[in-house]
């Protein structure tokens, strides 16, 4: 089948959109790290001609190297106020309606950014702006390579926080690191005091082997899922988990082969709940508007079809009803006056 590109891009701009699965600190973009490179030219002349590398991975575990550089960038305050609004306006701009972020906290000595706390206070304080064109909550993530008691400290924050905007946890960091065995107890900690959990699942085989113990938990969602093995499959098939699938970070960090080949089609092929994500639209160069025209591309899907995967993806936003109910009803008038696409 021939698309026309540019007007398929267009009208997956204007479809109204959720975003579940965004990294803060890889979803900054160019223009924001130029901003940040700007603040750091005197303290941090090493970083002044930094770029976020292109198309650089071999491999998924060159991927997490890269925050070295780009949190040197991100260890203030005001660089953390910066990127929070910049990536809500860029997400806002793209057609996304309700965003829920995610972000790992972090403290330095030698800077204002002295707590954990305030990391979570900063980025709340952002998120937490009126506004009327975007709902943003945020997901306070554990690193795989967190202690327990390091990991006890984001879950307590994102209890201390859950009625300022947090709605969950996740557990996310390099897919080679640590094991969700000695996090275990944090996250079961976190469903106690009523949050909601994602999980990154099997982004590589080398997870494999934990996936019984991550799904033991009852996950609300899991993150990417690529790698299932038949009792994996079964069990969030039967339990109905929703994937926050994102395709150009899997493609690009050579975990999915190709667009064409991505798990996103057995979903599509069985009715299962998924919200189409961007990961990192910084690190991987796509905005969520570019992840709807690669799935329309790779499996043929029509305007009818893409309007409602964002719609079915409303069932899987970690926000109240009042919220879910408040967004079917703009969709419903968004599709109303845009008969002419379908
Ligand atoms: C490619 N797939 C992925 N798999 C696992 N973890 C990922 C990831 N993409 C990003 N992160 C996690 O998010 C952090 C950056 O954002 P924040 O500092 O938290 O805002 C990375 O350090 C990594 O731990």
């Amino acid at each position: 089948m021939s698309v026309n590109v540019e007007s398929l891009k267009a009208f997956c701009v204007s479809l109204p959109k959720i975003e579940l699965h965004a990294h803060i600190n890889g979803s900054i973009s160019h223009e924001t790290i130029a901003k940040l490179r700007e603040r750091k030219r005197e303290t941090k002349p090493h970083l002044a001609d930094y770029k976020i590398p292109e198309n650089s991975l071999d491999d998924i575990a060159d991927f997490f190297p890269l925050f070295k550089l780009i949190y040197q960038l991100t260890d203030d305050i005001e660089a953390i106020k910066l990127i929070t609004k910049d990536v809500i306006d860029e997400f806002a701009h793209d057609g996304i309606k309700y965003l829920e972020l995610r972000s790992t906290p972090r403290k330095y000595d030698d800077t204002n950014l002295k707590t954990k706390e305030d990391y979570v206070r900063t980025v709340l304080s952002v998120i937490n702006e009126p506004r009327d064109d975007i709902i943003v909550k945020l997901i306070i993530s554990v690193d795989r390579r967190n202690t327990l008691d390091e990991a006890m400290e984001a879950v307590d924050l994102a209890i201390k926080y859950q009625n300022h905007g947090v709605v969950a946890v996740d557990l996310c960091g390099d897919v080679h690191a640590g094991t969700f065995d000695t996090l275990k107890p944090a996250f079961l900690k976190a469903q106690q005091y009523g949050l909601k959990v994602t999980l990154h699942f099997c982004e590589v085989p080398e997870n494999l082997p934990e996936a019984p113990s991550l799904l033991a938990i009852g996950p609300n969602r899991l993150g990417h899922a690529t790698l299932l093995d038949e009792a994996c499959r079964k069990h969030i098939y039967e339990h109905k988990i929703p994937i926050e699938i994102c395709m150009t970070s899997n493609v690009l960090s050579k975990t999915v082969p190709t667009y064409e080949e991505h798990h996103l089609k057995e979903l599509l092929a069985t009715g299962q709940p998924f919200c189409i994500c961007t990961d990192d639209k910084g690190v991987f160069r796509a905005d969520l508007s570019d992840e709807y025209v690669q799935a329309a591309k790779a499996f043929s899907m029509t305007n009818t079809q893409l309007y409602e995967a964002c719609f079915q993806a409303i069932d899987s936003i970690f926000a109240d009803d009042s919220i879910k109910d408040q967004l079917r009803t703009q969709w419903q008038k968004w599709f109303d006056s845009n008969t002419k696409y379908f």
